[in-house]
């Protein structure tokens, strides 16, 4: 993985905790090396989350990678794994033991079928990040950075060039989708939370950032979905309108964020991060099927040639969410696309980094999106295929399949979906 230059060095960032300065004072005794510093990732096992954890480990810091499930890759030398989940109270009090700043990059329902799992996504997001601040106070951790996503404000209406003053929280009960309305909460609670007085002495500190898509070499949750769809051909469709544009942030770029983060929460850096937002992303806004290019070609497939009016895909998406619950008990068929991944898509929402360069020093390095492809090409064996009969039938039977959908929608969901297909015309 490319090593990031940009980032500074978390070496400097320890801030001694108020009991241990008054130790200090108290003995006269001066330390002639800053301890070792020991953070904590939940969601360690991640993509972002052990990209973050990796580089951190490799400046010398102490890392231990919380998550429920192992990472996919080799734990690096400098880091640890605990197995845990973050709605376990005691297991997060004998994990947060000695650590000076935990990132919280665990969440659930972000995208396919695991955004239709209400209760999941609740207990995770909201109530695991209850738990997380409670138990930073119970451990004196004083410092949070909270992971959120530019969800948090963007709920399918448009935002060019927002920044973290010229645009409210989406409203709650308006947003389309349990995990965006989850980590609004999760974001706002975050927020809230500095400033708390920690147990035993000291102030807790926490900062949010808000990330768009991220992407990068061995991504898992977008690039193999979307070229599992290019493959089985059902991305020959494009929606939206072609001037419409979004953000993306590399991985490295955002672990470059996150470790600015945590230092703009110590004193040596003002605290200038305490109670603040940041967007972070790559600087560059792009419309999705441009972006996507690459993939398509390095996969040997034509480029997405027809053009579906936004509202139907936007109907097709509500049928295929009501489906997907109403056939839970017997089977589970995951949505190709829900509606807010749909609006994601059609409806412009970039956001400006002016506050996150000028305030904690972020300098985004350029990548491109065309090397994560690359990489993935090379991992996995492509399959290039002509355009036979066998394609046209799966076209023809997707067709039919859409219409029927359609026409089922009309039929038993009479005008809810509708309501939001015609606000998109
Ligand atoms: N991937 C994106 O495009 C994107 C965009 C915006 C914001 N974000 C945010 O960035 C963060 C990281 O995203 P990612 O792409 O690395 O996701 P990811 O799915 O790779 O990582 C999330 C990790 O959280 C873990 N997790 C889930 N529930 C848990 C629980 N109860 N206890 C402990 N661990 C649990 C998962 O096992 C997973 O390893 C998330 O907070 C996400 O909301 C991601």
């Amino acid at each position: 993985m490319k090593t990031n230059p940009a980032s500074s060095s978390l070496e400097t960032c320890r801030v001694a905790g108020q009991g241990e300065k008054a130790l200090q004072q108290k003995t006269g005794t001066k330390p002639t090396q800053a301890p070792r510093q020991k953070v904590l990732v939940t969601g360690g096992g991640g993509y972002l989350g052990f990209s973050l954890g990796s580089s951190l480990a490799k400046r010398g810091t102490s890392v231990v990678l919380l998550d429920l499930r192992r990472p996919h890759w080799p734990l690096p030398p400098g880091t640890e794994f605990v197995q845990a989940d973050v709605r376990d109270e005691e297991a997060l009090y004998q994990a947060f033991q000695g650590v000076d700043c935990v990132f919280h990059v665990a969440s659930y329902g972000m995208s396919g079928a695991e955004k239709l799992q209400k209760q999941q996504i609740e207990s995770i997001n909201v109530g695991g990040t209850r738990l997380v601040i409670n138990v930073c106070v119970r451990r004196r951790v004083p410092r949070l950075v909270y992971t959120s996503t530019v969800n948090v404000t963007f709920g399918g209406k448009p935002i060019e060039q927002g920044n973290e003053d010229s645009v409210p929280y989406f409203p709650l009960d308006k947003h389309m989708d349990h995990y965006s309305r989850t980590k609004a909460i999760a974001d706002q609670l975050t927020l809230m939370a500095n400033g708390t007085p920690l147990l035993g002495g000291g102030t807790l500190r926490t900062c949010v950032l808000r990330p768009p898509g991220i992407y990068g070499p061995e991504e898992q949750r977008h690039l193999p979905r979307v070229a599992s769809h290019i493959k089985k051909r059902l991305f020959m469709f494009r929606f939206g309108d072609r001037r419409t544009r979004m953000n993306w942030v590399h991985v490295q770029n955002l672990v470059q964020a996150h470790m600015l983060a945590a230092e703009a929460l110590t004193m040596a850096k003002g605290y200038v991060a305490s109670g603040q937002a940041y967007y972070v992303n790559d600087g560059e806004s792009v419309n999705l099927f441009e972006w996507m290019a690459p993939l398509f070609e390095k996969l040997g497939y034509s480029q997405p040639w027809i053009q579906v009016p936004t509202s139907c895909v936007y109907l097709t998406a509500a049928v295929m969410e009501y489906l997907h619950l109403a056939l839970r008990p017997i089977c589970t068929i995951p949505p190709l696309l829900t509606r807010s991944e749909v609006l994601s898509v059609a409806v412009t929402h970039t956001f400006q980094i002016a506050k996150a360069r000028a305030q904690l020093g972020y300098a985004p390095d350029k990548f491109s999106f065309a090397d994560a492809v690359e990489r993935y090409v090379q991992a996995t064996t492509p399959q290039r295929r002509g355009f036979t009969m066998l394609t046209l039938l799966r076209l023809l039977l997707l067709l039919l399949l859409l219409l029927s959908l359609l026409g089922l929608a009309l039929y038993f969901l009479g005008l809810q979906p509708l309501q939001g297909a015609v606000q998109l015309l």
